[in-house]
This record gives C-alpha cells, sequence and structure tokens, in this order.
C-alpha cells in the first residue's frame, strides 16, 4: 500500500458508510418485492366469477416476474456503459432513486386498492419493468463511481449489496413466524423499502461534500470540464485541491487543501487524471482490459442462479413437523444471504487470488461442482437423480460453502475490473461490470428451468 502524501482521508469512514448504504439501497427494494410474491399470487389466484362458472386463472406470476425483471436489467446496464458520459450523474443516481420510489408507493397502496385481477397484473408486470430499469441505472451508475475510489469500497459496496438479501430473508422469517396476514405483510415488504430508498437518496446527495469522495470522484473530472482537467492532468500532486462546481452546483464550498495523511491506499492508477471525455478508451478497448473479470463474474453468477433459488427450494428436511415451515426459509434463503454477504465483506480484508492470478478464473470455474452437489441434495419432487446429501445439516454446508463462495469471487471480480484500467476508465469498466453481473444472473436464471428437471 502506497501512501499519497496529498489525499485527504475517508474520516469516521463516513464515505465507507455511505457507500455501504448506497449497496444496500440498491437491492432492499427489489429483494423485499421478490419476497412479497406470494402476496401477488394470492391476489392472482382467487377465483373469479366468470358466466356463472368459478373459474382460475393462470397468470405464470413467477415466470414473468422473472422475465421482466432480467430483460430491463440486461437492456439498462448494456445501454448505461455506453450512455452514462451523456447524462449527468447526479440525475441518472438521484432520478432513478426516486422513480424507485414513487413505484413502491404506488404498489404499498395498491395492496388496500380493490381491482381486477387483469389490471392488477398488467399494472404488478409494469412495475416489475420500471423498477428494474431504473434498478439497472442506478446499479451501473454506482459501480461505476465506486470504481473510483480505492479498491476496499468496491467491497463495502457489495457488502451492502449482501446485506439486503439477509434483511429480505429476516423479514421472510419473522412474517412466516409471526402468522400475519398477506396483507399485513405485504405492507411491511413494500413500506420498508420506502424508508430504505429515502435514506439512501439522502445519502447519496451527502456525498459531494466529503472531502475524501471530492478528491477521489473528482479524480475522474466528473463534476467540471476544462480548467480542473489541466491542473490535475500533469500527475504531480497538487498542493491545493480547486474544484470547480458541481454542474448543478451540489459541490460547491470546498475546503482547499489537505492536511491529512495518506488513507494508507493508492488510488487505482497512481497519478490523478482529469477528465477528458475525448481521452477515455472506448468500451470495447476497456472490455479487452478486463474481460477475464467479466468473464469470472458472469461464471460465478450463472453457477449460483442455476441452482439458487429455483433448485434449493425444492429441498425437503429431513425432520418432519414444525421445523418443516421454517426449514427453506432458515436453511436455503438465511443460510445463503448471510454466507454471500460475509463472502462479499471478508474482501476489504483479503484479496487472494490477485488481479493478474490465473488460480483466480480457475478457482471461479471449479465452482461449478456445487451444481451436482446441490442436485443431489433432497430435492423433491425427483425424477432421475439419487438422494446422496439427505441430511439438513449436508444440505447447510453445501449452501454455506455455495455461497460464501458466489459472494467472495463476485466482490473481488467487481473490485479488481476498475483497476484493470487506467483511472480515467474507471468509470466505464465499473458499468461495463454490472452488465456482466447481470448477463450471469439472467444465463443463471436460465439454466435453472432444464436443470431442474434433470434433477
Ligand atoms: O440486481 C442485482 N445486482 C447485483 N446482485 C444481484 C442482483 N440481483 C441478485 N443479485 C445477487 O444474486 C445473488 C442471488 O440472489 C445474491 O448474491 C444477490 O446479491
Amino acid at each position: 500500500m502506497t501512501g499519497r502524501p496529498d489525499a485527504p482521508q475517508d474520516r469516521g469512514c463516513v464515505v465507507g458508510t455511505i457507500f455501504f448504504i448506497l449497496g444496500l439501497g440498491t437491492l432492499l427494494p427489489w429483494n423485499f418485492f421478490m419476497t412479497a410474491s406470494l402476496y401477488f399470487q394470492g391476489r392472482l389466484n382467487s377465483t373469479e366469477l366468470s358466466n356463472g362458472t368459478a373459474e382460475q386463472k393462470e397468470y405464470y406470476f413467477n415466470n414473468w416476474m422473472t422475465f421482466l425483471s432480467q430483460l430491463p436489467l440486461l437492456l439498462f446496464t448494456f445501454l448505461n456503459s455506453f450512455l452514462y458520459q451523456r447524462i449527468s450523474e447526479t440525475i441518472r443516481i438521484a432520478g432513478s432513486l426516486v422513480f424507485i420510489l414513487l413505484l413502491f408507493i404506488l404498489t404499498a397502496v395498491l395492496v388496500k386498492v380493490d381491482m381486477d385481477q387483469d389490471l392488477f397484473f398488467s399494472v404488478t408486470m409494469a412495475t416489475i419493468w420500471f423498477i428494474n430499469s431504473f434498478g439497472a441505472v442506478l446499479q451501473g451508475s454506482l459501480f461505476g463511481l465506486v470504481g473510483l475510489l480505492p479498491l476496499k469500497y468496491s467491497a463495502v459496496f457489495m457488502s451492502g449489496q449482501g446485506l439486503a438479501g439477509t434483511f429480505a430473508a429476516i423479514a421472510m422469517l419473522l412474517s412466516l413466524a409471526s402468522d400475519v396476514d398477506s396483507e399485513s405483510a405485504a405492507l411491511g415488504y413494500f413500506i420498508t423499502p420506502c424508508v430504505g430508498t429515502l435514506i439512501t437518496l439522502f445519502s447519496y446527495l451527502l456525498l459531494p461534500r466529503l472531502e475524501f469522495a471530492q478528491y477521489y470522484l473528482n479524480r475522474s473530472g466528473k463534476y467540471e470540464e476544462g480548467t480542473t482537467d489541466k491542473l490535475l492532468n500533469d500527475g504531480t500532486p497538487v498542493e491545493t485541491l480547486k474544484l470547480n462546481g458541481h454542474a448543478n452546483g451540489s459541490l460547491t464550498d470546498v475546503k482547499p487543501g489537505s492536511e491529512a495523511e495518506a488513507e494508507g491506499e493508492a488510488c487505482p492508477g497512481g497519478t490523478r487524471q482529469g477528465r477528458d471525455p475525448a481521452g477515455k478508451a472506448s468500451v470495447l478497448e476497456v472490455f479487452k482490459k478486463i474481460w477475464v473479470m467479466a468473464f469470472c463474474v458472469t461464471f460465478v453468477f450463472s453457477v449460483t442462479l442455476s441452482v439458487f433459488p429455483a433448485i434449493t427450494v425444492d429441498v425437503q428436511t429431513s425432520f418432519p413437523g414444525k421445523w418443516e415451515r421454517y426449514f427453506i426459509a432458515v436453511c436455503c434463503f438465511l443460510v445463503f444471504n448471510i454466507n454471500d454477504w460475509l463472502g462479499r465483506t471478508v474482501t476489504t480484508l483479503i484479496h487472494w487470488p490477485g488481479k493478474d492470478s490465473r488460480l483466480f478464473p480457475l478457482l471461479v470455474v471449479s465452482r461449478v461442482v456445487f451444481v451436482p452437489l446441490l442436485m443431489l441434495c433432497n430435492v423433491q419432487k425427483r425424477s432421475y437423480l439419487p438422494v446422496w446429501f439427505s441430511h439438513d445439516a449436508a444440505f447447510t454446508v453445501i449452501m454455506a460453502l455455495f455461497s460464501v463462495s458466489s459472494g467472495y469471487f463476485v466482490c473481488l471480480s467487481m473490485s479488481y475490473a476498475p483497476q484493470l484500467v487506467e483511472p480515467k476508465d474507471a468509470e466505464t469498466a465499473g458499468a461495463l461490470m454490472t452488465f456482466f453481473l447481470a448477463l450471469g444472473l439472467s444465463i443463471g436464471g436460465a439454466l435453472s428451468f432444464p436443470l431442474r428437471r434433470l434433477v
């Protein structure tokens, strides 16, 4: 670690905490929305009387939800990689958060509104599409932003994302244990993300006021054109950190200079560079430098989503009785999310294998063994495969290793990628990696259908 004499410190880890909240805030809403799928299905599957005969219409809610969440995620993370420079970062991030907030308020209000099933289905599907479109722009932009900070911050951001899943799993468990009706549970599932999104929005707006964030986030010159570029482009330490105002005025009153000691971590490229849009590498050039990490994140998520949750939710406990009710919530969702979070969080301390190591992609590919291992657990109903691991403990151990490794390798891939390019291209690298993350989620989700049939 090389100290930089002119780098301000992240006093009290405020910037770290903000990025943790931003991570949490990007995934919390959608995780809660998915947890409420029983409420949606309950509203859609009640029997309706039409032409005098009772009729139950099949909406294939889960399939549509998967499709209409993955498609905009792929589309908008892809578009964001190319177009992010054309729309100001504040608009992309704050704007997405505001729309996500409004969509959740709408969903919460609809809990209390009686509605024709077809209309309810259409409104819900449109909501799913828009939440994920804005979520994609939000994530792509934040991964770009966090790539400009030292490596540790990517890990902190992803750790926040991991905690979102754990919260959703705990909420699921609480609602199971407390026997609340599906309407009240749904209200809780939609109001919590409203509050979460508001906190996230305020945290984001605080960022430009912090010296540490200004120092790193302005290195790419995203807040200003012209003068600062020339000031910073020569790569020599700058005594006075002179920053222009944010394009929309939110970055002002920067205290000149920094008396702080080095934060203890080097910035990605070691030299400060200003932003010169014309000097940025093309998306293809950036891809050529980060393709190994892009492959890794895609592969890790493809393996993870190919069995979780589609196959693991069908595992049955070897201890019938009261435990049966909680088994999936605990051993599938809680175990996955806690360990996924742990795996992400340790990368704030451990970075092994290194970003150029061949062992890294090798370990990522070797995670494929978890697919047969989980298929050989007590998945019911099954047609072809034998049960090798019928005991709950065996399933839990396999799940724990599967999810720790998922979180660990995803987090390292996402953190390493911006370090493989010049600082001016770190934002493009982060945005592009978000697309590959989404690609992994989609490939995994698609593979889960044939794999489930193979069990
Ligand atoms: O939109 C997303 N962005 C980033 N990670 C996601 C997203 N959706 C799901 N996961 C991640 O996929 C794994 C299984 O659910 C979890 O690690 C979760 O955090």
